[in-house]
Protein backbone atom coordinates (compact mmCIF):
# COMPACT_ATOMS: atom_id res chain seq x y z
CA UNK A 1 0.00 0.00 0.00
CA UNK A 2 1.15 3.09 -0.72
CA UNK A 3 1.91 5.72 1.73
CA UNK A 4 1.13 9.09 1.81
CA UNK A 5 2.76 11.36 3.61
CA UNK A 6 6.63 9.26 2.39
CA UNK A 7 7.31 11.61 0.45
CA UNK A 8 7.47 14.07 3.60
CA UNK A 9 9.21 11.75 5.42
CA UNK A 10 11.85 11.82 2.86
CA UNK A 11 12.46 15.26 2.72
CA UNK A 12 12.49 15.58 6.62
CA UNK A 13 15.18 13.06 6.68
CA UNK A 14 17.22 14.96 4.05
CA UNK A 15 15.99 18.60 5.12
CA UNK A 16 17.39 17.65 9.06
CA UNK A 17 21.11 15.79 7.39
CA UNK A 18 21.58 19.13 5.92
CA UNK A 19 20.25 21.12 8.94
CA UNK A 20 23.24 19.24 10.83
CA UNK A 21 25.63 20.01 8.47
CA UNK A 22 25.07 23.32 8.76
CA UNK A 23 25.11 22.81 13.12
CA UNK A 24 28.01 21.15 13.13
CA UNK A 25 29.76 23.67 10.81
CA UNK A 26 28.62 26.51 13.17
CA UNK A 27 30.06 24.18 15.64
CA UNK A 28 33.89 24.85 14.74
CA UNK A 29 33.23 28.73 14.34
CA UNK A 30 32.35 31.80 17.07
CA UNK A 31 28.32 31.33 18.14
CA UNK A 32 26.89 34.39 19.10
CA UNK A 33 24.58 33.90 21.83
CA UNK A 34 21.08 35.73 22.54
CA UNK A 35 18.80 34.79 25.21
CA UNK A 36 14.92 34.40 24.76
CA UNK A 37 12.67 34.23 27.91
CA UNK A 38 15.05 34.39 30.48
CA UNK A 39 19.28 34.88 30.39
CA UNK A 40 19.37 30.59 30.56
CA UNK A 41 16.74 30.62 27.72
CA UNK A 42 19.91 30.78 24.49
CA UNK A 43 18.95 30.84 21.15
CA UNK A 44 22.12 31.55 18.65
CA UNK A 45 21.85 32.71 14.62
CA UNK A 46 22.63 28.99 13.81
CA UNK A 47 18.85 27.88 15.44
CA UNK A 48 17.49 30.63 13.48
CA UNK A 49 19.12 29.77 10.12
CA UNK A 50 18.42 27.12 10.34
CA UNK A 51 14.84 26.69 10.99
CA UNK A 52 14.66 28.62 8.12
CA UNK A 53 16.64 26.87 5.85
CA UNK A 54 14.15 23.75 7.02
CA UNK A 55 10.90 25.93 6.60
CA UNK A 56 11.84 27.35 3.10
CA UNK A 57 12.66 23.85 1.60
CA UNK A 58 9.31 22.49 2.77
CA UNK A 59 7.28 25.30 1.64
CA UNK A 60 8.48 24.56 -1.99
CA UNK A 61 7.69 21.36 -1.91
CA UNK A 62 4.80 21.44 0.32
CA UNK A 63 2.84 24.99 -0.40
CA UNK A 64 0.03 24.08 1.61
CA UNK A 65 1.84 22.66 4.83
CA UNK A 66 1.41 24.73 8.06
CA UNK A 67 4.59 24.98 10.74
CA UNK A 68 5.30 25.74 14.16
CA UNK A 69 8.79 25.85 14.59
CA UNK A 70 10.50 26.57 17.93
CA UNK A 71 12.35 30.44 16.60
CA UNK A 72 9.29 31.46 14.44
CA UNK A 73 6.87 31.12 17.56
CA UNK A 74 9.84 33.40 19.36
CA UNK A 75 9.43 35.74 16.99
CA UNK A 76 5.30 35.74 17.80
CA UNK A 77 4.21 33.73 15.00
CA UNK A 78 1.15 31.89 16.93
CA UNK A 79 1.87 28.25 17.77
CA UNK A 80 -1.49 26.54 16.59
CA UNK A 81 -2.10 22.78 16.40
CA UNK A 82 -4.71 22.34 13.67
CA UNK A 83 -5.94 19.10 12.07
CA UNK A 84 -3.67 20.19 8.54
CA UNK A 85 -0.55 19.23 7.93
CA UNK A 86 1.53 20.25 10.31
CA UNK A 87 5.51 20.76 10.56
CA UNK A 88 7.15 20.88 14.30
CA UNK A 89 10.45 21.74 13.82
CA UNK A 90 13.01 22.29 16.63
CA UNK A 91 16.25 23.15 14.45
CA UNK A 92 18.64 22.91 17.48
CA UNK A 93 17.45 20.78 20.73
CA UNK A 94 19.92 21.24 22.88
CA UNK A 95 20.91 24.91 22.58
CA UNK A 96 22.65 24.97 25.48
CA UNK A 97 24.83 21.83 24.43
CA UNK A 98 25.15 23.88 21.21
CA UNK A 99 26.69 27.23 22.87
CA UNK A 100 29.16 25.14 25.21
CA UNK A 101 29.82 22.45 22.49
CA UNK A 102 28.60 19.71 24.88
CA UNK A 103 28.35 17.04 22.54
CA UNK A 104 24.40 16.35 22.00
CA UNK A 105 22.88 18.11 19.94
CA UNK A 106 19.46 17.46 17.72
CA UNK A 107 17.80 18.45 14.50
CA UNK A 108 13.92 17.77 14.88
CA UNK A 109 10.79 17.27 13.22
CA UNK A 110 7.44 15.58 13.44
CA UNK A 111 4.64 16.02 11.02
CA UNK A 112 1.08 16.16 12.17
CA UNK A 113 -1.89 15.44 10.47
CA UNK A 114 -5.46 15.69 12.38
CA UNK A 115 -2.92 16.63 15.78
CA UNK A 116 -2.26 12.95 15.12
CA UNK A 117 2.08 12.78 14.49
CA UNK A 118 2.64 10.98 11.05
CA UNK A 119 6.27 10.86 11.39
CA UNK A 120 9.02 11.97 13.50
CA UNK A 121 12.90 12.53 12.37
CA UNK A 122 15.57 13.83 15.16
CA UNK A 123 18.88 13.75 13.77
CA UNK A 124 21.83 13.67 16.64
CA UNK A 125 24.18 15.30 14.13
CA UNK A 126 27.08 15.27 16.11
CA UNK A 127 26.51 11.25 16.75
CA UNK A 128 25.08 11.08 12.85
CA UNK A 129 22.33 9.36 14.13
CA UNK A 130 19.02 9.23 12.03
CA UNK A 131 16.39 8.62 14.36
CA UNK A 132 13.17 8.21 12.54
CA UNK A 133 9.78 6.87 12.85
CA UNK A 134 6.68 6.41 11.03
CA UNK A 135 3.38 5.76 12.37
CA UNK A 136 2.35 1.95 12.50
CA UNK A 137 5.91 0.95 11.13
CA UNK A 138 8.27 1.14 13.64
CA UNK A 139 11.12 3.33 14.79
CA UNK A 140 14.75 2.79 13.34
CA UNK A 141 18.58 4.56 14.11
CA UNK A 142 20.32 5.04 10.85
CA UNK A 143 17.64 2.41 9.37
CA UNK A 144 17.67 -0.12 12.30
CA UNK A 145 15.18 -1.06 14.25
CA UNK A 146 14.95 0.47 17.73
CA UNK A 147 13.29 -1.61 20.78
CA UNK A 148 12.45 -0.33 24.49
CA UNK A 149 14.28 -2.04 27.11
CA UNK A 150 12.44 -4.95 28.73
CA UNK A 151 13.48 -4.16 32.04
CA UNK A 152 10.27 -4.15 34.74
CA UNK A 153 11.96 -2.99 38.14
CA UNK A 154 12.01 0.59 38.11
CA UNK A 155 14.61 -0.31 40.98
CA UNK A 156 16.89 -1.45 38.04
CA UNK A 157 16.34 1.54 35.51
CA UNK A 158 18.38 4.77 34.27
CA UNK A 159 15.53 7.43 34.57
CA UNK A 160 17.14 10.74 32.27
CA UNK A 161 15.30 14.08 33.08
CA UNK A 162 15.86 17.51 32.29
CA UNK A 163 16.38 20.87 34.46
CA UNK A 164 14.87 22.82 31.76
CA UNK A 165 15.23 26.97 32.13
CA UNK A 166 12.78 27.85 34.69
CA UNK A 167 15.06 29.42 37.66
CA UNK A 168 11.79 30.05 39.30
CA UNK A 169 12.66 29.12 42.99
CA UNK A 170 9.21 27.38 43.85
CA UNK A 171 9.72 25.85 40.72
CA UNK A 172 13.40 24.54 41.05
CA UNK A 173 12.09 23.42 44.99
CA UNK A 174 9.57 21.15 42.94
CA UNK A 175 12.20 19.92 40.09
CA UNK A 176 14.76 18.64 42.99
CA UNK A 177 11.59 17.34 44.87
CA UNK A 178 10.40 15.02 41.91
CA UNK A 179 14.40 13.86 41.21
CA UNK A 180 15.33 13.75 45.26
CA UNK A 181 11.86 11.12 44.82
CA UNK A 182 12.91 8.91 42.29
CA UNK A 183 16.57 8.97 43.05
CA UNK A 184 15.34 7.49 46.17
CA UNK A 185 13.38 4.79 45.13
CA UNK A 186 15.87 3.67 44.61
CA UNK A 187 17.06 3.58 40.59
CA UNK A 188 20.55 2.60 38.96
CA UNK A 189 20.88 6.27 37.90
CA UNK A 190 19.65 9.64 37.12
CA UNK A 191 21.34 11.15 33.06
CA UNK A 192 20.63 14.12 31.35
CA UNK A 193 21.68 14.65 27.88
CA UNK A 194 20.42 18.15 27.89
CA UNK A 195 18.28 17.66 24.86
CA UNK A 196 14.31 16.18 25.29
CA UNK A 197 14.61 14.82 21.91
CA UNK A 198 17.92 12.69 22.23
CA UNK A 199 16.64 11.72 25.44
CA UNK A 200 13.78 10.42 24.63
CA UNK A 201 15.47 8.66 21.46
CA UNK A 202 17.31 6.75 24.74
CA UNK A 203 14.62 5.47 25.91
CA UNK A 204 13.11 3.85 22.31
CA UNK A 205 16.65 2.94 22.07
CA UNK A 206 16.59 0.92 25.20
CA UNK A 207 19.58 2.66 26.97
CA UNK A 208 17.29 4.23 29.62
CA UNK A 209 14.24 2.93 30.60
CA UNK A 210 12.12 6.35 31.17
CA UNK A 211 12.30 10.00 30.40
CA UNK A 212 10.15 12.47 32.25
CA UNK A 213 10.38 16.81 32.00
CA UNK A 214 8.00 19.40 32.85
CA UNK A 215 8.16 22.65 30.59
CA UNK A 216 9.52 21.76 27.89
CA UNK A 217 7.63 22.33 24.31
CA UNK A 218 5.52 20.71 21.77
CA UNK A 219 8.91 20.93 19.37
CA UNK A 220 11.18 19.14 21.47
CA UNK A 221 8.95 16.85 21.60
CA UNK A 222 6.67 15.62 18.54
CA UNK A 223 9.04 13.82 16.86
CA UNK A 224 10.04 11.94 19.54
CA UNK A 225 7.24 11.01 20.97
CA UNK A 226 6.22 8.66 17.83
CA UNK A 227 9.78 7.40 17.76
CA UNK A 228 8.81 6.35 21.60
CA UNK A 229 5.82 4.62 20.65
CA UNK A 230 6.84 2.85 17.40
CA UNK A 231 9.67 1.33 19.61
CA UNK A 232 7.08 -0.08 21.81
CA UNK A 233 7.68 2.50 24.73
CA UNK A 234 4.59 4.39 26.68
CA UNK A 235 4.08 8.16 27.07
CA UNK A 236 1.95 9.61 29.56
CA UNK A 237 0.91 13.18 31.40
CA UNK A 238 3.26 13.29 35.02
CA UNK A 239 -0.04 12.53 37.13
CA UNK A 240 -0.66 9.67 34.97
CA UNK A 241 -3.36 10.85 32.18
CA UNK A 242 -2.94 10.48 28.55
CA UNK A 243 0.04 12.53 27.16
CA UNK A 244 -0.69 16.16 25.95
CA UNK A 245 1.17 17.36 23.03
CA UNK A 246 0.50 20.54 23.88
CA UNK A 247 0.74 20.10 28.02
CA UNK A 248 4.70 20.60 27.88
CA UNK A 249 4.52 17.85 30.44
CA UNK A 250 5.63 14.12 29.81
CA UNK A 251 6.82 10.77 31.09
CA UNK A 252 8.16 8.52 28.36
CA UNK A 253 8.65 4.73 29.46
CA UNK A 254 9.21 1.66 27.94
CA UNK A 255 6.30 0.29 29.94
CA UNK A 256 3.14 1.48 32.38
CA UNK A 257 4.39 0.82 35.25
CA UNK A 258 7.37 2.08 35.02
CA UNK A 259 5.46 5.44 34.01
CA UNK A 260 2.84 4.89 36.25
CA UNK A 261 5.53 4.89 38.96
CA UNK A 262 7.21 7.77 38.21
CA UNK A 263 4.26 9.84 37.76
CA UNK A 264 3.27 8.66 41.54
CA UNK A 265 6.76 10.34 42.38
CA UNK A 266 7.18 13.72 40.93
CA UNK A 267 5.93 17.24 42.16
CA UNK A 268 3.51 18.01 39.38
CA UNK A 269 3.04 21.50 38.03
CA UNK A 270 1.32 23.03 34.88
CA UNK A 271 3.31 25.45 32.72
CA UNK A 272 0.99 27.67 30.18
CA UNK A 273 0.26 25.39 27.76
CA UNK A 274 1.85 25.82 24.02
CA UNK A 275 -1.52 26.52 22.49
CA UNK A 276 -2.83 28.90 25.51
CA UNK A 277 -2.20 32.08 23.31
CA UNK A 278 -3.96 30.39 20.51
CA UNK A 279 -7.58 31.90 19.19
CA UNK A 280 -10.23 29.33 20.58
CA UNK A 281 -8.10 27.76 23.33
CA UNK A 282 -8.60 27.12 26.76
CA UNK A 283 -7.97 30.73 29.22
O1 LIG B 1 17.57 23.58 23.32
P1 LIG B 1 16.13 23.85 23.19
O2 LIG B 1 15.57 23.63 21.83
O3 LIG B 1 15.71 25.19 23.73
O4 LIG B 1 15.31 22.72 24.02
C1 LIG B 1 15.51 22.40 25.37
C2 LIG B 1 14.36 22.90 26.18
O5 LIG B 1 14.18 24.26 26.00
C3 LIG B 1 14.62 22.65 27.67
O6 LIG B 1 13.50 23.05 28.41
C4 LIG B 1 14.83 21.17 27.91
O7 LIG B 1 15.16 20.95 29.25
C5 LIG B 1 15.86 20.63 27.03
O8 LIG B 1 15.92 19.24 27.25
C6 LIG B 1 15.43 20.92 25.62
O9 LIG B 1 16.01 20.12 24.77
MG1 LIG C 1 14.32 22.00 22.08
MG1 LIG D 1 15.72 24.45 20.01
Amino acid sequence: MTDLWQDAMDHAVSAARGAGQVVREALLEDRMVMVKSSSVDLVTQTDQKVEQLIIQSVKEKFPTHRFIGEESVAAGEPCVLSDEPTWIIDPIDGTTNFVHRFPFVAVSIGFSVNKQVEFGVVYSCLEDKMFTARRGRGSFCNGDPLQVSDQKAIKQSIIATEFGSDRDPEVVDKIFSSLRNILCIPVHGIRSAGTAAINMCLVASGCVEAYYEIGMHVWDLAAASLIVSEAGGVLMDVEGGPFDLMSRRVIAANNRTIAERISGEIQAYAPARDDAAAPGADP
